[in-house]
């Protein structure tokens, strides 16, 4: 059975004090082997919603099941987090900290010791493994973050910024590494970021939160079409065929406007309706020599879709 990794209703949570809830009656599922981005500004509830599901931080009100436990009762060797910061012991060696993690989920450091020694050379710590945490580069302490998440792979994965102060190089390899247990292992991710490049690449399905709500809940091309600025440019073999091309359009619900040897269609539904377009050009021999979508960027969306609520507020 493809139990869901993560099942929250109307789950709510007020930090004592504050006057507006953190999460506020998120409903929303995350199935095992998904990955799954936490996509909004400063303040939104991204990391509040990650505690909530690690368990560390207790619900104001609403149910939250993680792979059909309550948070605090999940193995601990089944889940890892990736924090934002710490937490470290800045004053033991990068090996003793990562002791400290195997004991905390109860992983034997003998057993685990060669798997630690492998990340750590893959992550270039390798050289560091008996220098103080506090001497390592912030990226270097993101890395050795990753590393310490997988001393034993976990079901559930949660990334709050992974990428934060990481280079190029650093990056790429956390998402190839993420990439290959998700193949070899199944994990089910949930991250929240910043850039938006790294959620496109790495999530089919992005919540988009504001103010502890979900406004969004789609895959990154579901949103991007949202935002509605998807066009398709369309280049023919001759003028002969202009006046088909502008005809199938219309006749297929797009709006097609020439702009000097291209065809630039609009319309609801596009990707949708480009099939139907291709279809009858091609039934009446008009040769197509490209077709391509353009869309309007992840950021665009984002954009549009946050500014939209704060508006209407
Ligand atoms: N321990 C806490 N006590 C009281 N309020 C808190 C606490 N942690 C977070 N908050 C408040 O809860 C709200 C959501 O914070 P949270 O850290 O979840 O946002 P976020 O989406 O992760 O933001 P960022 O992108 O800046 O990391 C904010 O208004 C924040 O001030």
């Amino acid at each position: 059975m493809n139990e869901d990794a993560v099942a929250a209703t109307a789950l709510t949570k007020t930090y004592p004090g504050a006057s507006t809830p953190a999460v506020d009656q998120m409903t929303f599922s995350v199935p095992t082997g998904q990955s799954v981005g936490l996509l909004g500004p400063n303040g939104a509830g991204k990391t509040t919603l990650l505690k909530l599901i690690c368990g560390v931080s207790p619900p104001t009100a609403g149910q939250l099941l993680v792979h059909g436990v309550a948070p605090g009762g999940v193995a601990k060797r089944d889940l890892a987090v990736v924090h934002q910061s710490g937490p470290f012991d800045m004053m033991l060696t990068v090996q003793d900290n990562l002791r400290i993690a195997a004991a905390f989920r109860g992983l034997s450091w003998r057993r685990i010791r060669s798997r630690a020694a492998a990340l750590l050379e893959e992550f270039d710590l390798a050289g560091k493994t008996d220098d103080l945490v506090f001497t390592l580069s912030g990226g270097q302490r993101r890395r050795l973050q990753v590393v310490r998440a997988l001393l034993r792979v976990p079901k559930l994965l949660l990334l709050d910024e992974p990428s934060a102060g990481l280079d190029v190089e650093g990056r790429r390899r956390v998402w190839d590494m993420l990439d290959e247990l998700r193949r070899t292992h199944g994990l089910t991710l949930v991250w929240t970021s910043h850039h938006m490049d790294e959620l496109e690449r790495n999530c089919e399905r992005i919540l988009v939160v504001q103010h502890g709500r979900i406004l969004r809940d789609g895959s990154s091309e579901q949103l991007k079409d949202e935002a509605g600025q998807v066009t398709a440019e369309l280049r023919t073999g001759s003028p002969d065929d202009w006046g088909a091309v502008a005809e199938c359009a219309r006749l297929a619900g797009l709006t097609p406007e020439y702009r000097g040897e291209l065809f630039v269609l609009t319309g609801d539904d596009l990707r949708r309706r480009l099939p139907t377009l291709i279809a009858a050009l091609t039934e009446r021999q008009v040769a197509i020599e490209s077709v391509a979508l353009t869309s309007s960027s992840l950021e665009d969306a984002f954009l549009a879709l946050t500014r939209a609520e704060v508006s209407s507020r």
